[in-house]
């Protein structure tokens, strides 16, 4: 069985970026640049305004003494002339420094009179003044390729003047469930079945990660028509399989897609839940087989699919964000598999966070799963811990899951 850093590994190696695609702004929230975004323009474009006052000499700028408004400069509308001694322009946030004026009286430390206005308070040459280029200056490059756009970047980007975005596809990814016993939500359920939870579920992650989920027909377990299905893999940028991954007879993945050409990679990960994960190639599209116990599915989903989709996007793949937390309760020792434990999350009074595994830890259990915000790594041969010892633990909203 195979180390999980060492199947992440193998799985990321072997995925390249989806290609390039040009979307509007707006669309790019969330997506990976392929191109780096470069500044349009110089921002500000002119020394301006950070506040509403009176742009003046700092020279003239003395308490007690009263100068000349000659004009107004707001946001927008320079105003054209030159700010000569004992002479001051009105001016606001945003609004370009006249020719002359070197710095700003604050509309709180002045007292405007007609055309005149007097300085209750000295002035600080050069104070208030956003400098031409404080932000960014054209031809700089403003945000990196290789970057997954946030809200900020998306202001950055329209700031900079950049209305089209070059961004790499999201990556298609198919999800076929097996067996003969799962029925869609809401279809009806044949006798001793149950209702298919992985392929929604595992859509939804894909969506939260970037991916572009499409739910094939669920397949019973019937080789012809698994591979039948498995025809459309080309596609896809990746094929998701659950179900009939592990050794029973029913379990059918490998068996249905050898027929169509499967080259295997490897089976089986020394972890728990999700031991029977496979994963290979048919023609050019990646499979990723994941086993059809909900939980497994979705333990699985977290620790390779997740990576996986972040590098066919353009990031690196990297493995999930372990954060270091304290365990409430003490912890047996583990095995030689790595176990993900599901776990809800609470604060101490210092804020600290802690981590409580359920108490039945079954990979069938859904309600567990959804109501556990953490995933608790019992790494390989660990040793037993204390209540409040040091635990490594992944942070499932942070993930979006
Ligand atoms: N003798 C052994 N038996 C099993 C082993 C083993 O090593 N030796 N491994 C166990 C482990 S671990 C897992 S995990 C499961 C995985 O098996 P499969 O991937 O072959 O999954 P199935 O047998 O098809 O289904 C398992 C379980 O999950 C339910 N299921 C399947 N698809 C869905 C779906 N789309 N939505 C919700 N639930 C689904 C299915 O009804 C079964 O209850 O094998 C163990 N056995
Ligand atoms: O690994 Mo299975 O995934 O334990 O239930």
């Amino acid at each position: 069985m195979l180390p999980v850093e060492d199947a992440r590994a193998r799985i990321i190696a072997a995925l390249a970026p989806t290609a390039a695609e040009t979307v509007a702004l707006p669309d790019g929230a969330g997506r990976v640049l392929a191109r780096g975004v470069v500044a349009r323009l110089t921002q500000p474009p002119a020394d301006v305004s950070a506040m509403d006052g009176y742009a003046l000499r700092a020279a003239d700028g003395t308490e007690g003494a009263t100068l000349a408004v000659i004009g107004s400069s707001p946001a927008g509308r320079p105003f054209g002339g030159t700010v000569g001694a004992g002479q001051a322009v009105r001016i606001f946030t945003g609004g370009f420094i006249p020719t002359g004026a070197d710095t700003i009286l604050l509309q709180e430390d002045a007292t405007a009179d007609g055309d005149a206005v007097r300085v209750n308070e000295t002035v600080n040459p050069g104070r208030h003044i956003r400098r031409r280029g404080l932000d960014f200056s054209e031809g700089a490059e403003v945000l990196p390729a290789g970057r997954r756009l946030t809200a900020r970047d998306i202001g950055l980007a329209a700031a900079s003047n950049n209305p089209w975005l070059t961004v790499h596809r999201k990556p298609r990814i198919g999800i076929l469930a097996t067996g003969d016993e799962i029925a869609l939500p809401g279809d009806p359920i044949p006798a001793g079945g149950i209702v298919s939870s992985n392929a929604h579920a595992l859509a939804a992650l894909i969506r939260a990660s970037g991916g572009d989920p499409v739910v094939l027909p669920i397949a019973p377990d019937d080789t012809d028509i698994i591979a039948g299905v498995a025809g459309t893999a080309y596609a896809f940028d990746m094929l998701v399989t659950t179900g009939g991954a592990s050794v029973g007879e029913h379990d059918l993945i490998q068996k249905a897609l050898g027929a169509e050409g499967f080259e295997l990679g490897f089976w089986k990960i020394a972890m728990r839940p999700g031991k029977p994960l496979i994963w290979g190639r048919l023609g050019r599209t990646p499979v990723l087989g994941l086993p059809g116990n909900p939980v497994s599915a979705m333990v699985c989903a977290v620790l390779f699919l997740i990576p996986a989709i972040e590098r066919m996007s353009g990031l690196p793949g990297a493995a999930p964000r372990m954060r270091r937390v304290l365990t409430s309760v003490p912890l047996a020792e583990n095995d030689h598999r790595a176990d993900y434990q599901r776990a809800s999350v609470s604060f101490d009074k210092e804020g600290r966070m802690l981590v409580t595994p359920a108490p039945v830890q079954d990979s069938s259990m859904l309600a567990t799963l959804a109501r556990a915000d953490a995933l608790v790594l019992r790494a390989p041969h660990a040793h037993a811990l204390p209540a409040y010892a040091e635990v490594e633990a992944i942070i499932l909203p942070e993930l979006g899951v």
